[in-house]
């Protein structure tokens, strides 16, 4: 679940609400209840105090939810204790960030035990609590998720939680503390750490001292796991050119520094640029991965010479990308098409250098995936490719089906699964050749070095090194492997985006209904062109997709497609001048 909401709040005045939340929580703290309903109105009337007091607290640009921000992470506190209370008091994680949005957004986001993405059922308790406005409403549905789960009220519950840079992190913490605390669960302050060190930290606090341990549940564990797999992985050949990360003005500037203490100068030099986190307005404004990728362009911070290596993360660093400027100045990106196509082709190398024919690797996508990268997939490598809606969960769960899967979204979240099967095959494996060996080393440090709970920038930038480093390629190396279809990416106000309902793999509309026929019509005019229309999940707009053979073309293409659909499906808010 990913609530995004915007407020701004002065100082003086969060002071002033702090000193109430304080006052609210002990008064709280000091009444006893004897049933979790009677807990759940207490809590509940504290939600709408602080929802009336919160009112001339926010100014700037409000929404109905930024008015009710804080008890929404009130909520998601008690809900992530209930969550954990269901797993038999596992530990759940709670990552509060707006990953990529602009830095006055916030939002929160529950990891379930091993790390993965909360429970889809769940998911829907958290919006439903999301939007509920009053106290019965609360309270029905917390009675509804105890009743329907078969919670034990008695059993402990346990959290850990931890935030991004942005400002308003710390006020929102108090929110989920007071929330978590009002239903007495132990709770783990992780402080300020990217999104997948916090998926990292559920899963090894999770799998302590069993045989599935997944390492250290500390930060420092983190940069050990990963910079001894990535040594291993990389063996003894020798460094390539240094690589300059923009870092978003985000937490993805201090995790780098500190990963990189932990590498040698002589394997990966890594030069840090917008890494201000101090600076309000900052954080990925014109910078960061989703700029870069959705504007085609250097970020803003970041300047470099032709033919040298650079990359974006994005605000949480859970995306990255790649790019460089060619010899003729031409910017040149490699997305998560191109990743997941280096990644692929790599490791299904190691597995037949190996012999461990047995084990099968895939790709999964979307259908935001450049043509030529799932055709290059398909027709040169040979590669199974599935392609599912947007969004992590569904590819990670696609890509769980495989022995090994790899996943990545065209904006640079991703990451390889290995299944338990694969990780004991190659575990146990031996070989008789040196060569071998050392193959089945790299698989084993691979294993290591991705992060296998969710898309880790970190994690990916490592594995992209150490393929690199492997195979002693540049970046325009790597770019030669297919050559992309020019694609462009549009965003289109409407007056009421449900309207819009899409199949396969959200490639097709059926709803609004005879529009899918007319962007077919528009499609077979172009030479390579493809185009499809969805409603964005996390924003406010339909989103239309064109690529075809030339960038003339696939512009044309988008613009009209995006024209199409602004004039026959309630467009509003004045027609953009370029929508032909
Ligand atoms: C085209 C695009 O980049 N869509 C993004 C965006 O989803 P939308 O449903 O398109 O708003 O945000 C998601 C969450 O970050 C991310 O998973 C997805 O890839
Ligand atoms: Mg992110």
């Amino acid at each position: 679940m990913y609530t995004t909401v915007y407020y701004i709040c002065s100082p003086s005045k969060l002071v002033a609400y702090v000193v109430i939340i304080g006052i609210t929580s002990l008064v709280l703290l000091a009444l006893s209840f004897f049933t979790i309903v009677h807990l759940l109105h207490s809590c509940l009337d504290y939600i709408r105090e602080v929802a009336i007091i919160s009112k001339p607290l926010l100014l700037g640009q409000m929404t109905i939810e930024a008015d009710l921000l804080d008890s929404v992470i009130f909520n998601v506190g008690i809900l992530a204790a209930l969550r954990s209370k269901k797993l038999d008091s596992k530990v759940i994680g709670v990552m509060i960030t707006a990953s990529h949005n602009p830095e006055r957004d916030n939002g929160v986001k529950l990891v379930d035990p091993y790390g993965e993405m909360l429970e889809q059922s769940w998911e829907e308790y958290a919006t439903q609590l999301a939007n509920s406005q009053n106290e019965d409403e609360i309270v029905e549905i917390i009675k509804s998720i105890v009743a329907g789960n078969n919670i034990d009220e008695t059993k402990a519950a346990n959290v850990v939680y931890a935030r991004d840079t942005r400002p308003s992190g710390p006020a929102l913490v108090m929110a989920l503390e007071d929330g978590l605390k009002s239903v007495g669960c132990e709770v783990i302050d992780f402080g300020v750490k990217t999104t997948p060190q916090l998926h990292y930290v559920t899963r090894c606090l999770n799998t302590k001292g069993t045989e599935k341990s997944y390492g250290e549940p500390t930060e420092s564990g983190y940069y050990k796991k990963l910079s001894d797999a990535f040594r291993n992985s990389v063996g003894d050949k020798s460094r390539i050119s240094e690589l300059y990360v923009d870092c978003a003005n985000g937490v993805g500037a201090l995790k780098l520094k500190e990963l990189a203490e932990h590498i040698d100068n002589d394997i990966l030099k890594v030069v840090v640029a917008n890494d201000d986190i101090k600076t309000q307005g900052k954080l990925n404004h014109l910078c960061g991965a989703d700029y870069v990728k959705t504007s085609q362009r250097l970020p803003l911070g970041l300047e470099i010479e032709k033919g040298k290596r650079a990359a974006s993360l994005d605000g949480d660093a859970d995306r990255i990308l790649y790019y460089f400027v060619d010899e003729n100045g031409t910017f040149k990106l490699l997305d998560g098409d191109k990743i997941a196509v280096l990644a692929s082709s790599f490791i299904i190398d190691l597995v037949k250098a190996v012999s461990l024919e047995n084990i099968k690797v895939g790709v999964v996508q979307t259908a935001y995936a450049n043509g030529s990268s799932t055709k290059y997939l398909e027709n040169t490598m040979k590669v199974p490719v599935s392609c599912v809606p947007t969004g992590v969960k569904h590819l990670h769960h696609e890509a769980s089906k495989y022995d090994i899967g790899v996943y990545f979204e065209a904006n640079g979240h991703g990451t390889v699964l290995f299944s338990s099967e694969a990780l004991s095959i190659i575990s146990s494996a031996r070989r008789e050749t040196e060569e071998q060996e050392g193959a089945l080393k790299r698989l084993r440090a691979l294993t290591n070095l991705i992060n296998q709970t969710v898309g880790d920038a970190l994690s990916d930038m490592l594995l992209v090194e150490a393929i690199l480093i492997n195979k002693q390629w540049t970046l325009k190396d790597w770019d030669q492997m297919y050559t992309d279809l020019p694609n462009r990416l549009v965003k289109v106000v409407v007056s009421d985006r449900h309207i819009f309902e899409s199949t396969n793999a959200e490639r097709t509309l059926v709803k609004p209904e005879g529009l899918q026929e007319e962007v077919d019509a528009l499609v077979k005019k172009y030479k390579d062109g493809r185009s499809f229309v969805r409603p964005s999940g996390t924003e406010d707009v339909v989103r239309v997709y064109a690529e075809a053979a030339t960038r003339e073309e696939c512009d044309e293409l988008a613009y009209t497609v995006a024209g199409l659909v602004y004039d026959k499906a309630g467009g509003t808010g004045g027609r953009p001048e370029e929508f032909l």
